[in-house]
C-alpha cells in the first residue's frame, strides 16, 4: 500500500470537497491503487494552520467547517497562525491548493505553491491565480525540485481537460479552442433566458458553491481570462498576460437580449477563445472572453446550467469537444483527486 501524506491549504468550498472525497473513497484509492491517503496538514484563513503527524480525522474537520468552529478545536493537534508558517514547519508529499484566486499577483496562493515546491513537496492546485500568472516559472522549480505540479481542477472544475491535452492528445497539433468556462455565468445565463432575474440566479450560484469569492471575478469575465492564460500555457505553450486578453463580461446582458435571441433560434453563451493568429506553431495568438450570440444548432449553445465545454480544433483529430461540471465542491474536489493519483500512480 502506498502511503500519500496530505496537506490542504483553503478549506472552503473546494478544500472541502476534496477532504469529503477522500473519506467517501477511501476504499475504492484502496482497491483500485493501493492508496491510502492521510490527511495530515489543513489550514483556512480564519484558524491558520493545524498538524497532526498520525492524521487528522475528515468527518471531525468537515464538522468544524460546517458549523464555522475553530478547526482548531480538533484533538491532538500542532497549530501556526498561517498556512505559511504550517507548510514552512511540517512536512508531507503534496500540497493541495485551494484559497482565493487573485488575479493581480496571485497571492496568498503563490506563496504557499513556491514554498511546498521549493521543500519537495508535490503541488495539486484549484487556485487559478498562480497557474494563470506563474504557470512557467512554477513549473520550473518543480522540474528544479524533482516534483509534480499538477493543475486539472483550474481548468472545468474535475472535467478532465488538462490530462486529455497532455496524454490523450499528445502530438497532436491544437490550431484554437473555443468554450464556455465558467460555471456561474452559464448557470446564470441558462436561468435567465428561462424567465428567471439575474441577481436572484446569482445568488443561487453563489449558494451552491460555483461563484468564486468575490462573484465580480465570474460575472466581469476576470474568472474565464484566468482559464483562458492557463490554456495558453499548457495547451499552446505560450504565456500571456490578462490585459492580451479582450475581455467583456455579462452584467450587460439583459433578459430582453435573452430573449431577443431566442426568438432569433439562438443563446447568448460566455465564450472564451484562444486561436494561432498563423498556421504556424510559434504564431501569437488571439485570445478573447466575450458573451456570443449562438445559433442552436452550435454544439457550445447545448451546454447548459453549471456544464462548460471545450471544443479543441485541431490537425490530425480534426474538431473534439470536452464537456462536463465547471464548477462545484465535488466536482471542483474531483479534479484534484485525480491529480493525487496521478502522483501517486508516479511517485
Ligand atoms: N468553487 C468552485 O467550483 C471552484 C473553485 N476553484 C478555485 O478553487 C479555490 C477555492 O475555491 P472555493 O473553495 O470555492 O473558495 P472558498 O471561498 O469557499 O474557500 C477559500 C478558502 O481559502 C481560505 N484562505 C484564504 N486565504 C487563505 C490563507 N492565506 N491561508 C489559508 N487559507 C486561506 C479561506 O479561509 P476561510 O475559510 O477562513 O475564509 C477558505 O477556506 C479558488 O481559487 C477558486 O477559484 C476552481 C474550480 C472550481
Ligand atoms: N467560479 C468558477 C468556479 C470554477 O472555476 C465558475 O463558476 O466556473
Amino acid at each position: 500500500m502506498k502511503r500519500v501524506r496530505l496537506s490542504i491549504v483553503g478549506f472552503g468550498v473546494v478544500g472541502q470537497g476534496l477532504a469529503e472525497l477522500l473519506h467517501a473513497k477511501r476504499e475504492l484509492l484502496q482497491r483500485d491503487f493501493s492508496l491510502e491517503v492521510v490527511l495530515v496538514g489543513v489550514s483556512n484563513s480564519r484558524h491558520g494552520f493545524i498538524y497532526r503527524e498520525e492524521g487528522l480525522d475528515i468527518p471531525t474537520l468537515l464538522d468544524l467547517a460546517a458549523s464555522r468552529q475553530p478547526l482548531t478545536l480538533h484533538p491532538d493537534i500542532q497549530q501556526w497562525s498561517s498556512a505559511l508558517e504550517g507548510l514552512r514547519a511540517t512536512t508531507a508529499d503534496v500540497l493541495a491548493e485551494a484559497t482565493w484566486t487573485n488575479l493581480r499577483d496571485a497571492e496568498p496562493g503563490l506563496s504557499h505553491i513556491r514554498t511546498a515546491l521549493t521543500k519537495g513537496m508535490h503541488v495539486i492546485s484549484a487556485n487559478k491565480g498562480p497557474a494563470a500568472l506563474s504557470a512557467n516559472e512554477l513549473s520550473a522549480l518543480a522540474q528544479q525540485h524533482g516534483v509534480q505540479l499538477r493543475l486539472e481542477a483550474t481548468v472545468m472544475a474535475g472535467t478532465p481537460i488538462l490530462s486529455t491535452v497532455r496524454e490523450g492528445m499528445a502530438g497532436v497539433n491544437i490550431k484554437s479552442v473555443r468554450g464556455i468556462l465558467n460555471g456561474t455565468t452559464n448557470y446564470i445565463l441558462t436561468a435567465m433566458a428561462r424567465g428567471r432575474d439575474y441577481a436572484e440566479v446569482l445568488s443561487e450560484a453563489q449558494g451552491l458553491g460555483y461563484a468564486e469569492a468575490d462573484p465580480t471575478a465570474d460575472v466581469e469575465g476576470y474568472d474565464v481570462v484566468a482559464k483562458t492564460l492557463i490554456l495558453a500555457a499548457l495547451v499552446f505553450g505560450q504565456s500571456l498576460k490578462p490585459e492580451q486578453v479582450s475581455r467583456q463580461g455579462i452584467t450587460a446582458i439583459t433578459r430582453e437580449q435573452i430573449q431577443q435571441a431566442a426568438h432569433e433560434g439562438k443563446r447568448i453563451k460566455l465564450i472564451a477563445s484562444l486561436s494561432r493568429t498563423a498556421d504556424t506553431l510559434n504564431a501569437p495568438l488571439e485570445a478573447r472572453v466575450e458573451p456570443i450570440a449562438l445559433p442552436i444548432d452550435d454544439a457550445l449553445a447545448q451546454v447548459n446550467g453549471v456544464m462548460n465545454a471545450l471544443t479543441f480544433h485541431t490537425d490530425s483529430l480534426s474538431s473534439v469537444t470536452i464537456s462536463g461540471p465547471g464548477a462545484g465542491r465535488l466536482e471542483t474536489g474531483q479534479g484534484l483527486l485525480s491529480d493525487l493519483i496521478a502522483i501517486a500512480r508516479n511517485h
